[in-house]
């Protein structure tokens, strides 16, 4: 079942166009991961579907309902943190929590989400005297007290220490296995390969991959075969055909070959068919770094001419 769908949706500041038609469709019990560039429109497009700022054109509904126009029902099923968050300085991290808590007719124990976040010893301290990682996780806390059904988290790592971060995934993962919806605006390819089911990839207003993270990987990134041989221009040739490869190039003294999954079988039985001894052979595989990276500078740029088809 869809929970969150988004059809056109168009958002511009001024003359400036930022989302430019983003059509959108995230199933129940998704972690759905939001990259992309500085200024694709990530923010944006999360808080348009939060209903925490206008669109100007398309149809957006998250719970069946268009959060424009939102019911009681929608807010209490929507949890949203943000990358800024207003919170009265001299308030104590436990009374903004037992604040938001109150809002809600089945809150989580502020003193649970305290503890879950790591921030118990800071209860009684005034939120402006927080850390920043500290006020980051108490603002990603303040988005689940009320038991959302879907959360919207924007970059809810950035800047957290690394054990902070594996805390949040570890709450989050246990989230999603109680069936909560997420999306997740981040930059960290890690935490989008540890915690997402499916990733988009935005770039200057659009989408330009859609798809599970690994999808992404074997579609965006290449594997690298790297190998000594005695190969001659025309053998080198040979290689350019095989299934998949898509460069090959003499790189430090040896061979690399740069291709999808099937590249590197295709490359091995080439050279053997050519009689060719290959020597010190190594594949690298790509990381969601690598194929985010290609994707989003490369030549295979979704506006240089990848179908969105294809890579989704
Ligand atoms: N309130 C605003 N008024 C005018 N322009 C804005 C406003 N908010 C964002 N923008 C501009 O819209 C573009 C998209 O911003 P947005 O914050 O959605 O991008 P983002 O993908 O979340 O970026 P980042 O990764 O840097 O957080 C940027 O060029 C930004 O300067």
């Amino acid at each position: 079942m869809s929970l969150i769908t988004a059809h056109g949706l168009t958002k511009s500041y001024g003359d400036r166009p930022v989302l430019r038609g983003i059509d959108l469709d995230v199933e129940a019990g998704t972690i759905l991961g939001i990259a992309g560039p500085n200024g694709a429109g990530k923010t944006t497009l999360v808080e348009c579907l939060g209903g925490v700022r206008d669109r100007d054109g398309g149809a957006v509904a998250v719970a069946g309902v268009d959060p424009a126009r939102p019911t009681r029902q929608l807010r209490l099923d929507l949890g949203i943190q943000l990358q800024q968050i207003r919170v009265p300085p001299m308030l104590r991290a436990r009374e903004v929590l037992e604040l938001f808590a109150s809002f809600y007719p089945d809150p989580l124990p502020p003193d649970q989400l305290l503890e879950e976040f790591d921030l118990a010893d800071q209860a009684k301290q005034a939120f402006g005297k927080l850390s920043g990682g500290q006020q980051q996780r108490l603002s990603v806390s303040l988005a689940l007290v009320g038991r959302p059904r879907i959360a919207i988290l924007d970059e809810l790592t950035t800047g957290l220490d690394p054990t902070a971060r594996r805390r949040i995934w570890a709450q989050l993962e246990r989230r999603r296995a109680e069936g909560m919806t997420m999306l997740l605006v981040t930059h960290s390819m890690e935490e989008a390969q540890r915690l997402c089911d499916r990733m988009v990839i935005l770039q200057d207003g659009r989408i330009i991959a859609d798809a599970a993270p690994q999808e992404i990987v074997s579609r965006g990134g290449a594997q690298r075969i790297r190998f000594q041989a005695d190969v001659d221009a025309s053998m080198l040739g040979r290689l350019e055909t095989c299934e998949d490869v898509r460069r090959v190039a003499r790189e430090g003294g040896g061979l690399v070959v740069e291709g999808g999954d099937a590249s590197p079988q295709a490359v091995l039985a080439m050279l053997d068919r050519m009689g060719v001894r290959a020597r010190s052979v190594s594949v690298e595989r790509p990381s969601l770094e690598d194929a985010y990276h290609q994707l989003t500078t490369g030549p295979e740029r979704a506006d240089a001419g990848i179908p969105r088809e294809e890579i989704s």
